[in-house]
């Protein structure tokens, strides 16, 4: 069952608005590059630097630079030729990893853990799959496992009052742990098709709060081995390369099953998304452009790849 459908239509004029930095820097550097210039050594190096500089990475940005140049050197190659087999290139390194999130229907209740640094749009993602589970009539349950700032809390009542979602909660500064253990029991109890336990943002070099992270889940899985079924990282993607030690270090203590990349509209090095997908293939179900809810979509590898070098759809 595919509980993220493809984009909105009407997504494509966001995805390119809210690329619109990473594409024109990207686009620029092409242009500039490739007008009136044979294509040789010299230029290629300079691709590639356009492509680091977007935050892609030395290594893809040096086998795209390499795909393009094969079977074209001492040719002079129009820019727009160039932008799209950049993006082909794109496209190669993303569709392997543009995986909706498969709420599986065959557990009950489908437990769904949310872990990410402050701000990385972790709320925002929770109220996003819970309408859309809620539009499919799903019964959901919200565990506010973020115990550490009230407002969290609140945040996540509201979401669950918008959505018909129920929540499960305790007072500011209780044990987190508690709170995801509380919300399996309700979940069970309800007979509820998700649970969504919200977490912390935590900053993945605190190892106090990297040790309750594991808390988390070590009290799940006693409750039900089989679970967490799905462990979503949400990544800010301004932060740049710190976004890779993040995945390095969430992945090593809660074992993250998939990403959502957000704020792609505030950057000019929205390459990242490539770069963390060429290094560790985890599945990417959404990402934001934008504050709004709407801005947040499923992650399509094609519109990506060609909206990032400002192409047409
Ligand atoms: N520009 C932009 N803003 C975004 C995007 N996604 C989320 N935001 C904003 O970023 C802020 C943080 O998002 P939240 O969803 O509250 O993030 P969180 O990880 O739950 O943060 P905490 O509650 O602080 O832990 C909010 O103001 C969102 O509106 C995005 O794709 N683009």
């Amino acid at each position: 069952m595919n509980d993220t459908p493809a984009p909105r239509p009407g997504f494509w004029k966001r995805l390119t608005q809210g690329l619109t930095r990473t594409a024109s820097s990207l686009s620029t550097g092409i242009t500039d590059l490739f007008t009136k210039r044979k294509l040789d050594a010299a230029t290629l190096e300079d691709l590639e630097d356009v492509l680091i500089r977007a935050d892609l990475g030395v290594d893809t940005a040096a086998r795209i630079a390499q795909a393009v140049g094969k079977g074209r050197y001492d040719k002079t190659i129009e820019p727009e030729e160039v932008r799209s087999l950049v993006a082909a290139e794109i496209e190669a390194v993303l569709q392997p990893v543009a995986r909706p999130l498969v709420f599986a229907s065959d557990v009950r209740p489908f437990v769904l853990l949310m872990v990410g640094v402050n701000g990385s749009g972790k709320t925002t993602t929770i109220g996003k799959l819970a309408s859309t589970l809620r539009a499919q009539g799903k019964k959901v349950v919200l565990a506010a496992g973020d115990t550490f700032r009230a407002a969290a809390i609140e945040q996540l009542k509201v979401w669950a009052d918008r959505t018909g979602a129920s929540v499960v909660a305790r007072e500011p500064g209780a044990d987190a742990a508690g709170v995801a253990f509380d919300g399996l029991q309700q979940a069970r109890a309800q007979d509820a098709d998700v649970l969504i336990i919200d977490t912390a943002g935590r900053l993945q070099n605190r190892a106090e709060l990297m040790a309750e992270l594991e808390k988390i889940v070590r009290v799940i899985k006693k409750q039900e081995p089989s679970a967490p079924h799905a462990v979503v990282l949400t990544l800010d993607a301004t932060v740049g390369q710190n976004a890779l030690s993040q995945v390095e270090a969430f992945q090593r203590v809660a074992g993250v099953t998939g990403l959502v990349m957000t704020k792609l509209d505030g950057t000019a090095r929205g390459g990242i998304l490539i770069a963390i997908a060429a290094r560790f293939g985890l599945p990417v179900h959404l990402i934001g452009v934008g504050e709004g809810v709407d801005d947040l979509q499923p992650f399509a590898a094609r519109d990506f790849a060609r909206a990032i070098v400002g192409l047409e759809n």
